[in-house]
């Protein structure tokens, strides 16, 4: 039913004199947020702010998935296989959120950006350590990527205490060893600085799970959320080549790259190899 003046009465209980109150902006710091969006084209171009504001969302999911892989990971490590899964289903969530994003930057045209694409520099979303750190957890790990923030401490700290982390992958099977089942000693002893690299020892132990899944099944319920996970990074990583695509056509990378070839190889790349190999044994 709607009111005469079309207006809705404050409460007598709504609080409007917050001073000395920790406040909606203060608690959330929107002074520092809400002023850290800085274009540098000149005139300032108007699609730049979604440019940026796109990249500034993603890195602020990209932080929360970290906060919840760690967790993970540590909840895996404790024997918590049950917790560890809800914080997997989180960052599944959160992943679909950042790639159903990307049709918000496929608003912006190859006419429009490259009026502001010549500002950037060498900037490029390549140098983003919080995606980098994302990777060595799920197992991508890459010491040549380390030198990308030699200019940087505290990015470079951040990425080498990563980088010498157990994957996610590390501490699930670690767990599954523990809870008897036959996972080959050279993956439990591997170098975690490493990119993981299929084990074809390592199938049979995963083939134990899916084909007694009865017997295992918090232990393939777990497989199966990896493999979402999986999917789901590739899902943006093709999303944003897509976007690539269509922007900047085959043209190099501001970050020096060959462009949608350099992005498209990254697509060839897997976390979990095993749970996708045991696919096709399953049934014979
Ligand atoms: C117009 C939109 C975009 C274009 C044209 C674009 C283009 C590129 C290109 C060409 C690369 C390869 C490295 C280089 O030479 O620069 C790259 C890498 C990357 N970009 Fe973007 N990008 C766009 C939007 C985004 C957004 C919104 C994000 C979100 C954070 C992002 C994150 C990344 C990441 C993480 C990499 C490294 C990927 C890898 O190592 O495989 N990009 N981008
Ligand atoms: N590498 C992109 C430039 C770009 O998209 C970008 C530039 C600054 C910050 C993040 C970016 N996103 C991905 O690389 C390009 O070649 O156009």
């Amino acid at each position: 039913m709607s009111t005469e003046n079309n207006e809705r009465e404050l409460e007598a209980g709504i609080v409007t004199d917050l001073s000395g109150r920790m406040t909606y902006g203060s608690y959330l710091s929107l002074d520092q947020l809400l002023t850290a969006q800085n274009p540098v084209s000149v005139p300032e171009h108007h699609d730049e702010l979604l440019f940026i504001i796109q990249h500034q969302t993603t890195e602020l999911w990209l932080k929360q998935l970290l906060h919840e892989l760690s967790s993970a990971r540590e909840l895996l490590a404790s024997d918590d296989l049950r917790e560890a899964l809800k914080r997997v289903a989180r960052v599944k969530r959160i992943q679909d959120v950042m790639t159903q994003q990307w049709a918000i930057l496929a608003t912006l045209t190859p006419t429009e950006y490259a009026q502001f694409r010549g500002a950037l520099g060498n900037s490029s979303g390549f140098q983003s350590v919080q995606y980098r750190a994302v990777e060595f957890a799920l197992g991508n790990k890459n010491e040549k990527m380390l030198s990308v923030f030699s200019d940087h401490p505290a990015n470079l700290a951040l990425l080498t205490a990563e980088w010498h982390k157990p994957t996610l992958y590390d501490e699930f099977l670690r767990y599954a060893s523990r809870r008897g089942l036959p996972i080959p000693a050279e993956i439990l002893d591997r170098d975690v600085r490493l990119p993981y690299r299929e084990t074809p020892e390592l199938v049979p132990a995963i083939r134990e799970i899916y084909q007694n899944h009865q017997q295992h099944w918090d232990l393939y319920e777990a497989c199966e959320d990896l493999v979402d996970l999986e999917d789901n990074f590739q899902f943006w990583r093709f999303r944003h080549l897509k976007t690539v695509a269509r922007t900047i056509g085959m043209k190099v990378g501001t970050g020096g790259s060959s462009g949608v070839g350099f992005l498209q190889r990254a697509l060839d790349l897997t976390f979990f190899p095993e749970l996708y190999t045991v696919r096709t044994e399953i049934g014979g």
